[in-house]
């Protein structure tokens, strides 16, 4: 089955609106391979999704970075996934390791904030942490992915290690126990893109070799395949992030199971538009 190459751009918290019309306006004037063989998805700050999604070329999308776990309503600073579908936001990134490690987001009940809390000797770490039990208690990237699917929002749905995990050889049982969690609250996998961004090559300029990424894409999908079902491992896109550039994502789309990337420090940038085009190593192979 044919999986359609897939180009995220995570612009995280970056910009100001002049440098957001800048960056639409490369885009827009890319040129770019055919919406037949490539989706783009771009996800800037939640301020700038109105702007980027009435100026950009209609055939790319936009998502947001996040969303919260269940119905809007007494959640100051969030933004329910209710209120992407009313500004008709079609994608929502969840479960980034930017979140997980730093906002304590994560598939088992708040134990980052546990671990944190235990190693705190800081009596205002250790209300803080409290106070982010409670609130996190509960919110876990399988929840959030099962209500955003609900709500008919489309997921990019992140996993991956950190060096520690890797380095002690866990990298499959991490990345196993994060889709798990998401596996067990979703039924229907139509709507969901896999990211897997091993936490070592975030931001660092330092990219899994084209081996590695196959090597955990690969097991991926056979875990999907063992665990949910062969046309969930066969149809879903699972993509590569982290440190992705125009140098290196032609021999990283060539991985028979790397399905598009999401990216970071460089979809701020026109190379971009030549990792949008790394859809044609697949289109032409
Ligand atoms: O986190 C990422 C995309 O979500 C990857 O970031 P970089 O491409 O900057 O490494």
């Amino acid at each position: 089955m044919a999986r359609k190459f897939f180009v995220g751009g995570n612009w995280k918290c970056n910009g100001t609106s002049e440098e957001v019309k800048k960056i639409v306006s490369i885009l827009n004037d890319g040129k770019v391979a055919s919406a037949d063989v490539v989706d783009v998805v771009v996800s800037p700050p939640f301020v700038f999704l109105p702007l980027v999604k009435s100026s950009l070329r209609p055939e790319f999308h936009v998502a947001a970075q996040n969303c919260w776990v269940k119905k809007g309503g007494a959640y100051t600073g969030e933004i329910s996934a209710e209120m992407l579908v009313n500004l008709d936001i079609p994608w929502v990134i969840l479960g980034h390791s930017e979140r997980r490690q730093l906002l304590s987001e994560s598939n088992e009940a708040s134990c980052l904030c546990a671990k944190r809390l235990y190693l705190s000797s800081n009596f205002f770490d250790i209300q803080y942490l409290l106070i982010h039990i409670f609130y996190f208690l509960g919110q876990f990237v399988g929840d959030k992915v099962a209500y955003a699917l609900s709500k008919g929002l489309k997921v990019i749905a992140c996993v991956g290690e950190t060096l520690e995990q890797r380095e002690s050889g866990a990298t499959m049982d991490v990345v196993a126990a994060q889709t798990k969690a998401i596996a067990e609250r979703i039924s229907d996998w139509t709507n969901v893109v896999v990211a897997y961004e091993p936490v070592w090559a975030i931001g660092t300029g330092k990219v899994a070799t084209p081996a590695q990424a196959q090597e955990v894409h690969s097991e991926l999908r056979k875990w999907l395949q063992t665990n949910v079902s062969a046309d969930v491992a066969a149809s879903t896109r699972i993509i590569y992030g982290g440190s992705v550039s125009g140098a290196n994502c032609k021999e990283l789309a060539a991985q028979p199971d790397v399905d598009g990337f999401l990216v970071g420090g460089a979809s701020l940038k026109p190379e971009f538009v030549d990792i949008i085009n790394a859809a044609t190593v697949k289109s032409s192979a």
